[in-house]
């Protein structure tokens, strides 16, 4: 056994471990990384990467079938899975040098390939190494949730783990959960050419505003996919086609493959967590706001840490803990401005509190200001005026934004510095966006808030109408 010691001990080389890891070393720790699996984790390996890349190959499909709007003949187009996969393969490793091993070694990080668990509160072994750390990052990350449906074990279903190593074309893919996984991959398929069903036992895009999901889901079922909602799966068989899945109130579906999209699960199990006597949630490892577990020389991030599963969380939290660990300042974590997007065409982008949520918290002080898509004169241009943005505004100040278009995702980043910065909806409406850009909806939005106040106000009118007798 080699005993090995260390400031900085880092469980998981995924989005948080690796920026936690490069970060610390970058500033003169030494580190130990520890990786069971990939390097790059799910983000580079099962999850953004290879799901956007198949997105990208997916929209191309659709612009080829669509082209006819544009005076372009259209096509019907002869997608070969395997080579879109082969593509998706391809983007992965392009980006994983970023993440390998080799990298991490060249800034000084030690890298042992196994998986740790704690032996004490201060102690991992990984393999044949014992480390000792002053402190210690858990960034395990999550994999898929399988509920203990019957039938499933033995009709065999894909995960997000395994859906990126078909090479053969799924005829008719179900996919139970309608969730940000399962309705991108659902627009996906159905642009590569497959039929497409989604199974979702309660609202599909349910963690969404429903008001913006409804223009995704009426996108989605318009390209031919087939949304089940309130269909929670009790059963599932093979049958000689293929696969059926029973849902609780007697619907049935039938397909040729499965793909299980329904949650995730914090790794936590094989940490032996009660050796360091860190404790645990419903759904991760349990931290305070400044990121650390009832084990205070410990801390765990990203999808381990069981709240918002995004990468850029994961490298938020990163963040976070390099001030804290490295320089002993205090840090908390705030969520108010953490963005998410859902990849679908049209896109859906989040940031602070929806509409509902506004409301419940702010009650009449909350002001929402709209502007539509179909007024962009880009989205028009590109033929895509569906969508619309909502800004939740209290004392001129947006709490929460919602977004519903074309690159919604691009769109929301601004309003994530505009609530981290405390900025006003002034702020925004004294910005210049370049014509004709998506972004200036952004802008619009802001003048939507501002123009009742100074087109219908009898104040500004009379104001205006002294200022003007008295310029010469
Ligand atoms: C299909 C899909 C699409 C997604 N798309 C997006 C997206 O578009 N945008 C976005 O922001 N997020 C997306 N996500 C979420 C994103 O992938 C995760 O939030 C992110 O990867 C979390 O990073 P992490 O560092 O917490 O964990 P991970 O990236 O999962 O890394 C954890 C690593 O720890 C390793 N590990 C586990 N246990 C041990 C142990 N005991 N010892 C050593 N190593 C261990 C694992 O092997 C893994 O490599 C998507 C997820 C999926 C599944
Ligand atoms: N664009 C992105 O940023 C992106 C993309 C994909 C995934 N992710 C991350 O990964 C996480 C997991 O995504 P997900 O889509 O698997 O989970 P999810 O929890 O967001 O959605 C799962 C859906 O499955 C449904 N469901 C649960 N059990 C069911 C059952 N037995 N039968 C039918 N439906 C059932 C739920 O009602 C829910 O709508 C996301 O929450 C997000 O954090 C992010």
């Amino acid at each position: 056994m080699e005993r090995i010691r260390t400031d900085v001990l880092v469980i998981g080389a995924g989005s948080g471990g690796l920026s936690v890891a490069a970060g610390a070393v970058q500033m003169g720790a030494s580190v130990v990384l520890l990786e069971g699996g990939e390097m790059g984790g799910d983000c580079l390996n099962y999850g953004c990467v290879p799901s956007k890349a198949l997105i990208a190959a997916a929209k191309v499909a659709d612009a080829q079938a669509h082209s006819g709007d544009f005076g372009v003949a259209p096509v019907v187009p002869q997608v070969d899975y395997a080579a879109v996969m082969e593509h998706v393969a391809g983007v992965i490793a392009g980006i994983a040098p970023v993440d390998s091993q080799e990298r991490f070694e060249g800034l000084g990080v030690r890298v042992i390939r196994e998986y740790g668990h704690f032996v004490s509160p201060t102690e991992v072994q990984a393999g044949d190494h014992l480390i000792q750390a002053r402190r210690i990052v858990i960034a395990t990350g999550s994999r898929p949730l399988v509920p203990p449906v019957p039938g499933l074990e033995d009709v065999g279903y894909l995960t997000n783990e395994t859906l990126f190593d078909l090479r053969e074309k799924p005829e008719h893919l179900l996919i139970v959960g309608g969730g940000p996984i399962g309705m991108e991959m659902a627009q996906a398929h159905v642009r590569l050419g497959c039929r497409l069903t989604v199974i979702e036992g309660a609202k599909a895009l349910g963690k969404d505003d429903p008001e913006l999901a409804a223009v995704v889901l009426d996108a989605l079922r318009a390209e031919g996919v087939e949304i089940a909602e309130g269909a929670m799966v009790a059963e599932v068989d093979r049958t000689d086609g293929g696969i059926r899945v029973a849902a609780k109130d007697g619907r049935v579906f039938e397909g040729t493959h499965l793909l299980m999209a329904v949650g995730r699960k914090a790794n936590v199990e094989r940490l032996n967590l009660e050796a360091a006597g860190i404790g645990t949630t419903k759904t991760g490892i349990k931290v305070d706001a400044g990121l650390r577990t009832t084990n205070r020389r410990v801390y765990a991030i990203g999808d381990a840490a069981g709240g918002m599963m995004f990468t850029h969380v994961a490298g938020y939290h990163a963040g976070v803990l390099i001030r804290s660990m490295l320089f002993g300042l205090p840090a908390k974590v705030a969520t108010a401005h953490i963005p998410w997007a859902t990849y679908t065409d049209p896109e859906l982008a989040q940031v602070g509190l929806t509409e509902a949520e506004a409301r419940t918290r702010h009650g009449d002080r909350l002001e929402v200001a709209r502007f539509d898509y179909a007024h962009n004169d880009r989205a028009l241009a590109m033929r895509r005026g569906a969508g619309f943005i909502k800004v939740m505004v209290v004392r001129g100040r947006p709490v929460g934004v919602s977004i519903v278009g074309p690159e919604a995702g691009e769109a929301i980043a601004l309003w994530s510095l505009v609530i981290a910065a405390g900025l006003k909806m002034s702020a925004v409406a004294g910005m210049v966006a370049p014509y004709p850009t998506l972004a200036e909806i952004n802008k619009r939005a802001a003048g939507a808030y501002f123009s009742p106040r100074l087109f219908d106000n009898p104040l500004v009118r009379k104001t205006v109408g002294l200022v003007q007798r008295w310029l010469p």
